[in-house]
């Protein structure tokens, strides 16, 4: 799962890692006396000379074109630009064996980031997030010896990945435990992408924990609907709600409630027909069922795998009848990461599910603090 992205997260690791570290040769104690001394007497002197005369072992710092900006090795002054009070900290603080980070260090691998998170599809406003939270968490910090430059970059990264993933992230069974029963939560999203196959899954997730459910077919357009959801209302031993082809699927899963009241079944999933955001009908469909059923949650079930559609979809979904979470599906398939990465950003609804295989046990409860460990190898 998201295969792809791991690897690109991994480069910019190490490539932040190393150039941080080019720039972090340790000083020796006469020097770094020296240096302390110099920036002493350049945070008191009015103008003139900045330079601060270090020795030949002075480490080399590089400049944004990368070339290196060590203060000249004969201890002459250095030239007013590559010199002044945040430099001098810098080399002060090289010599106490910290590094103060700064913006040239990670030019080079922070485009590469961008580069990389863009090729998964990640929407551009969330890489731009991204890469705004690792700049702000990392440049000007300082990296002690205590600390490695891996974890500095893996902790500012760590920091960056959660904030979007984990925007609106909500506790799902808290939410079901304490809701008036029956809830109903009705899944839309486009054809085929899995949501006939989530509301399985999501039942036998609901069985596990104790929580009875009735499926509901609303999808009465398609030929075929409803055996597909019989098959697995038999499979699962669940009871199925279904109307002809034809019917009006409001009706259907208000059906569907009533029967859970009842007989005391904790939740209804309600399916809908695949539609695209773009037929006014369907899409006008969803909104009644949102007037008549008024359901306690609305899912929208999108693919993994769509990348950047998914999210735009989400988007479209959202406006017709407002989501409370997304379930992205056929994560085992996909490699990029960029629906995962993007979509509770974009839409400011959490992703509640992962679907990660076709059989009734492959649904995973979305915990961003553990996809963000995953992505970067920490699990
Ligand atoms: N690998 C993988 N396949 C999945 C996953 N979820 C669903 N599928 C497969 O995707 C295909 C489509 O799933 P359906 O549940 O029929 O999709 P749907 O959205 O209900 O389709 P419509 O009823 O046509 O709207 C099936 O072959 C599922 O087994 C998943 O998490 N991983």
């Amino acid at each position: 799962m998201f295969d792809g992205l791991k690897d690109k997260l991994s480069s910019f690791r190490e490539d932040a890692a190393d150039e941080v570290e080019e720039n972090a040769e340790p000083v020796d104690a006469e020097t770094a006396a020296d240096t302390e001394a110099a920036a002493d007497a350049d945070a008191t002197a009015d103008d003139g000379p900045t330079g601060d005369p270090v020795e030949a072992e002075q480490p080399a710092a590089s400049t944004a074109d990368g070339a290196p900006s060590t203060e000249p090795a004969d201890g002459e002054p250095a030239d007013g630009d590559d010199a002044g009070p945040g430099r001098l900290k810098r080399a002060a603080a090289f010599a106490t064996g910290k590094v103060i980070i700064e913006e040239e260090d990670l030019e080079g691998p922070l485009q590469d980031l961008e580069l990389a998170l863009l090729s998964s599809d990640v929407e551009m406003s969330v890489a731009d997030r991204i890469l705004d939270t690792v700049r702000e968490k990392m440049i000007g910090e300082t990296r002690a010896q205590v600390q490695t430059t891996d974890q500095l970059v893996t902790e500012a990264l760590h920091d960056a990945l959660l904030d979007v993933i984990g925007v609106g992230q909500f506790d799902f069974e808290e939410r079901i435990a304490e809701a008036d029963k029956p809830v109903t939560i009705v899944f839309t999203g486009v054809n085929g992408v899995g949501k006939t196959t989530t509301i399985a899954k999501l039942s036998e997730w609901l069985d596990e924990r104790g929580y009875s459910s009735v499926l509901a077919n609303g999808d009465t357009y398609r030929a075929g609907a409803n055996e597909q959801i019989r098959e697995h209302a038999e499979a699962l031993d669940r009871k199925l709600i279904a109307h002809d082809q034809g019917g009006d699927p409001a009706a259907v899963i208000y059906d569907g409630v009533e029967y859970a009241e009842a007989n005391d079944v904790d939740v209804v999933l309600g399916d809908t027909a695949g539609r695209l955001h773009t037929s006014n009908d369907l899409m006008a469909q969803l909104e009644k069922i949102d007037r008549v059923v008024d359901p306690d949650m609305t899912l929208f079930v999108d693919e993994a795998v769509a990348g950047q559609d998914a999210v735009k979809r989400a988007q479209e979904f959202d406006d017709a009848a407002a989501v409370d979470g997304s379930v992205l599906t056929k994560a085992d398939a996909d490699s990029s990461g960029g629906a995962a990465i993007s979509i509770a950003y974009v839409t400011g609804k959490p992703i509640l599910f992962l679907g990660v295989g076709q059989g009734y046990d492959d649904l995973r409860l979305f915990d961003p603090e553990e996809l963000v460990d995953e992505l970067l190898g920490e699990q």
